[in-house]
């Protein structure tokens, strides 16, 4: 049994830039770490799917269903997905058992220059509806098990921080125990 980092965060907070660091860094230390990154499962399953909230909470519970699995099969499973809202995140808490949330916070002026994806451009434009973070709903997480604020740290930092905490609460030692690694 291994357990999942779901990163959670408005588009353009840098979730998918530490979940792809932060399983490169896992798998150099000899653990077996997978990335479920929210736009590339829908991109590859169902391209089609939109972002209305039934649909995100579909999409949502295929995610926990896949990290649950993972997980149970030893696998740290890195999980970048926005996941709007509280209840959802606390049904993955819920069902997974061993989930570390981590809230990437980060300010609307920052992720409007980042925007990788030309998103927030195409939002303020009136092209895209509802974008998570600007005008589509986002429920920040009450009780975290880490916040990192990315507009003020380099991703190396959040990469320390992140391992800092998963070796506080033990679930580092339980995995390289098991598997022997150092
Ligand atoms: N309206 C709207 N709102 C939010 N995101 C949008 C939207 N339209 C497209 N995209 C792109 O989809 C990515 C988010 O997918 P997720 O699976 O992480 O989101 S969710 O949990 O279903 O809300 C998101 O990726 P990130 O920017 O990496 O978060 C976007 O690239
Ligand atoms: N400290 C940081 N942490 C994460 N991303 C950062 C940081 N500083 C700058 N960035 C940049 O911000 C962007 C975040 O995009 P991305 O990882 O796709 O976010 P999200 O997956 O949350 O939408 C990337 O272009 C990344 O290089």
């Amino acid at each position: 049994m291994s357990f999942v980092i779901w990163l959670t965060g408005p588009s353009g907070a840098g979730k998918t830039t530490l979940a792809m660091a932060l399983a490169e860094k896992l798998q150099e230390m000899g653990c077996q770490a997978e990335v479920l990154d929210g736009d590339g499962i829908r991109s590859r399953l169902y391209p089609d799917l939109g972002f209305s909230k039934q649909e995100r909470e579909m999409h949502n519970r295929v995610v926990t269903e896949m990290a649950k699995l993972l997980a149970k099969n030893g696998v740290i499973t890195i999980v970048s997905v926005i996941a709007p809202y509280r209840a959802w995140r606390e049904y993955a808490r819920k069902e997974i058992g061993s989930f570390v949330e981590v809230y990437l916070r980060c300010p609307l002026e920052v992720r409007i220059e980042r925007d990788p994806k030309g998103l927030y451009a195409k939002a303020l434009k009136g092209e895209v509806k509802e974008l998570t973070g600007l005008d589509g709903e986002y429920e920040e997480p009450e009780s975290p098990e880490l916040i990192l604020d990315t507009d003020r740290m380099s991703v190396e930092e959040e990469v320390e921080e992140v391992l800092k905490k998963i070796k506080d609460l033990g679930l580092l030692d339980q995995i390289t125990q098991k598997s022997g690694v150092v």
